[in-house]
């Protein structure tokens, strides 16, 4: 089954460290900078394992002590409840290292 495709900007109200992905899709964004890349790295070993797990995997870049996320669901061409889950995981793994939105 399909997901359900949600609107970004609605979705957006509830999620105020991400932004609407200027580009080719409908997607969300959010960049994130860490103490350093054993941080940064952490972080993203935590996130790689929830995403396994969910059978829903980010966009992502890793440059030092920032990363760059975005989420889309490919199997929608849209942004779904997947991504929402996924950005309130991200959100609460960040909070947790101390990293403000
Ligand atoms: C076959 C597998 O379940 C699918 O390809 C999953 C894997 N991870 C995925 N991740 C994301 N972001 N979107 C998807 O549609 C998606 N589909």
């Amino acid at each position: 089954m399909t997901d359900t495709r949600l609107d970004v900007a609605k979705t957006l109200k509830d999620l105020p460290a991400w932004r609407a992905h200027d580009g080719d899709r409908p997607a969300i964004t959010r960049t994130l900078k860490f103490a350093d890349f054993n941080a940064a790295f952490g972080f993203m070993t935590r996130v790689a394992l929830m995403a396994d797990k969910m059978d829903h995997h980010p966009e992502w870049s890793n440059v030092y002590d920032r990363v760059e996320i975005l989420l889309t669901t490919h199997d929608a061409d849209g942004v779904t409840d997947k991504d929402v889950t996924l950005a309130r995981f991200i959100d609460g793994a960040a909070a947790g290292m101390g990293v403000k939105s």
